[in-house]
């Protein structure tokens, strides 16, 4: 049976025939590289977070307060990562979270497609942004079997975000994620620094200038008046939604609903009785809000709260052991940012497969030279907190 570790091999094998991976093999190397093929603005952008960024620094430093507890005698020759989600088995607990404008992260700006051919070519799912530079039926039409899923952010025209959501159904996306956290955007130092933040906002309208209610809305074709298209992009963007919208949010979709942001218990219960079908417990890497907790710290009070539910993951997963700890604390599945952000911008849709398929070989050697065949036994008794 395949086992993400072999990915180990073909390195070495390769190494042995004298050919040296083109791709960094730490984090630190891949976001030192990926920062000289980046340009400034773009670099700012993925790199930085709000404020002095000690939220976004906490997140990865939380992970090094636990260690995971080898287990002899446990016969982990061969591991099972599979995992179900709604309905889908997915081969591995891990995928892409949502990244905004990533088109631009690509050396050609399509970035959102070489994602796509990723999840395809990885069996990692997508979650792609509303705001993908290339229209999300085309984003869709490239995962392959993988299957992938449309993160909606909730403009104020609620026609607008239901005819976003009806195309993200008959594009084929298998769930509907709602970002609760970024209705504004957080104070971000390095952005405002670079000046260039508004530019992106020429680039992350694909999903609206292709939607019928945001034409009816505007009035004319973008292409008349691309920077009446921007405005009105920024006067509808989001939606400071409160919990009255929620039925509404649940009546808009078939689809399995997740909430994305969710860091709070009382949030988790109240979103798991407002009968959403996932709950995705996120600080938004840091790029909203700062001073704040970091994400992993949170995750064991949001599975307990969710009672059942699935719980998704992300901020500051790095590597492989990242991904075992998440999951031991008990997340359902887990995110990767910005790695594959860097990797795209190194290598296209090669780069974000190398990204992945390291940190999926990581984890799966971790858990065979640990003791965890199968990821029901990675539970939090299999975690010391250091
Ligand atoms: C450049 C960038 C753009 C992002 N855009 C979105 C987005 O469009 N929608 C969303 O829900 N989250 C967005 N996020 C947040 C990610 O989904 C995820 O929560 C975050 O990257 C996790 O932090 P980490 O990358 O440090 O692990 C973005 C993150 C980055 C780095
Ligand atoms: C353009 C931004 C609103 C996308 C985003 O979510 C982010 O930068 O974190």
């Amino acid at each position: 049976m395949a086992q993400f570790g072999d990915y180990q091999n073909e390195i070495y094998l390769a190494g042995l025939g004298g050919v040296q991976s083109k791709y960094p093999m730490t984090f630190d190397e891949l976001e030192t590289r990926a920062a000289q093929a980046m340009p400034p603005s773009v670099l700012s952008y993925v790199a930085g977070g709000a404020g002095d960024e000690r939220t976004q620094r906490a997140n990865v430093a939380a992970f090094d307060r636990w260690g995971l507890y080898p287990r002899m005698f446990a016969g982990a020759a061969e591991r099972d990562l599979s995992v179900e989600v709604f309905g889908d088995r997915w081969a591995a607990p891990l995928f892409m979270a949502p990244i905004g404008v990533i088109g631009i992260c690509a050396q050609d700006g399509h970035g959102d497609l070489a994602t796509a051919d990723a999840a395809a070519a990885t069996g990692v799912p997508m979650v792609a942004s509303t705001l993908t530079v290339d229209p999300m039926e085309q984003v869709a039409a490239r995962f392959g079997e993988t299957p992938g899923f449309f993160q909606l952010y909730t403009p104020t025209d609620r026609e607008l975000a239901e005819s976003l959501v009806r195309r993200a159904e008959a594009a084929g996306f298998k769930a509907i994620v709602v970002t609760l956290d970024t209705w504004v955007t957080g104070w971000r130092p390095r952005d405002l620094a670079t000046g260039n933040f508004p530019q992106l906002r020429g680039n992350c309208l694909a999903n609206y200038r292709t939607d019928p209610v945001f034409l009816d809305r505007l009035g004319r074709r973008p292409e008349e008046d691309p920077a009446a298209a921007v405005r009105l992009w920024a006067q509808l963007f989001g939606n400071p939604l409160t919990w009255e919208d929620l039925p509404w949010l649940r009546s808009i979709t078939k689809l399995p609903l997740v909430v994305k942001g969710i860091c709070h218990p009382d949030d988790a219960r109240r979103a798991r009785d407002g009968g959403v079908d996932g709950l995705y417990c996120s600080n938004h890497g840091g790029r909203q809000a700062n001073g704040g907790i970091p994400a992993l710290d949170v995750l064991p009070d949001i599975v307990d709260a969710a009672d059942g539910l699935p719980v998704l993951f992300d901020s500051g997963v790095r590597s492989g052991s990242d991904v075992v700890k998440a999951l031991a604390l008990g997340a359902t599945a887990v995110g990767v940012g910005r790695p594959y952000a860097y990797g795209l911008a190194l290598g296209g849709a090669d780069g974000v497969v190398h990204v992945l398929r390291s940190i999926l070989a990581e984890a799966d050697l971790l858990m065979a030279v640990d003791g965890y065949p199968t990821l029901a036994d990675l539970t939090r008794d299999s975690l010391r907190a250091l």
